[in-house]
């Protein structure tokens, strides 16, 4: 394992980066989603994300800074061919949105968590869920209590939101804020298991999954 990733020090290190991929239909707002957490607005107007985009923001949690690297994801299948491995490979936390006004966007999250587990994401590494476009009250299909079900399901938090509304900015912030903090939390887990020195709690038994954030084996 590499032994750096188990230094404080290194945890802190503002360019020691997080991977965050944003994945689900095209037209959830995926792109808006990434562009007011990382720029703190709402674009006038997006093109289809082809393969995919990156933005980077450095986060405080507790007093320490860690660079999060936002993956925006093409929706649409023709844009997404060639990356989808690559990038799944190096991911430490996956956000999964769906369109609030869009039954079928909700619909397919169970396509989309299928892609992302048989790309062997482990289920260690943190996933949260989020419907976009709540200020489109009017049009609401999809109940938040159907949402909430199915999150609880699949061991995911639940955000519902708007990239839109610039009264719910900080509920955007809060679904990466919130992977942060739990790669974060993953770190400092890790660090103290390394330090107790317990090979048998790294080793020998089928419940170990492998850590999101530094590959080591970990207690599920
Ligand atoms: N009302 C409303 N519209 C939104 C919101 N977020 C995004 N949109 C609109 O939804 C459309 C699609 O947004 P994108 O962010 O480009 O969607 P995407 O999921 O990245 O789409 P792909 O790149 O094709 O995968 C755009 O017209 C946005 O203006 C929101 O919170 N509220």
């Amino acid at each position: 394992m590499p032994a750096h990733l188990w230094d404080s020090a290194a945890a802190r290190d503002p360019t020691h980066c997080r991977q965050i991929i944003v994945i689900g239909d095209s037209n959830v707002g995926k792109t808006c989603l990434t562009i007011r957490f990382c720029g703190g607005t709402f674009p006038r107007q997006t093109e289809a994300t082809i393969g995919v985009d990156f933005r980077e923001k450095t986060v405080e949690i507790e007093g320490e800074r860690i660079k999060v690297q936002v993956w925006d994801t093409a929706g649409q299948e023709r844009f997404r061919k060639s990356m989808v491995e690559h990038y799944y490979r190096n991911v430490h936390g996956v956000v999964f949105v769906y369109d609030v006004t869009k039954m079928s966007s909700f619909v397919n999250l169970k396509t989309w968590i299928e892609e992302c587990n048989e790309h062997a994401v482990s289920l260690t590494v943190p996933r949260v869920l989020v419907g976009n476009k709540c200020d489109l009250e009017d049009l609401i299909q999809v109940p938040s209590s159907m949402a909430l079900k199915f999150a609880d399901a699949h061991n995911m938090l639940l955000f519902e939101t708007s990239a839109k509304d610039p009264k719910e900015s900080q509920n955007v912030d809060a679904i990466f804020m919130c992977l942060a903090c739990r790669l974060k939390l993953w770190v400092i887990l890790c660090a103290a298991r390394q330090r107790s020195g317990s090979a048998r709690l790294l080793s020998g038994s089928a419940r170990l999954r492998a850590c999101a954030v530094c590959g080591a084996a970990a207690m599920k």
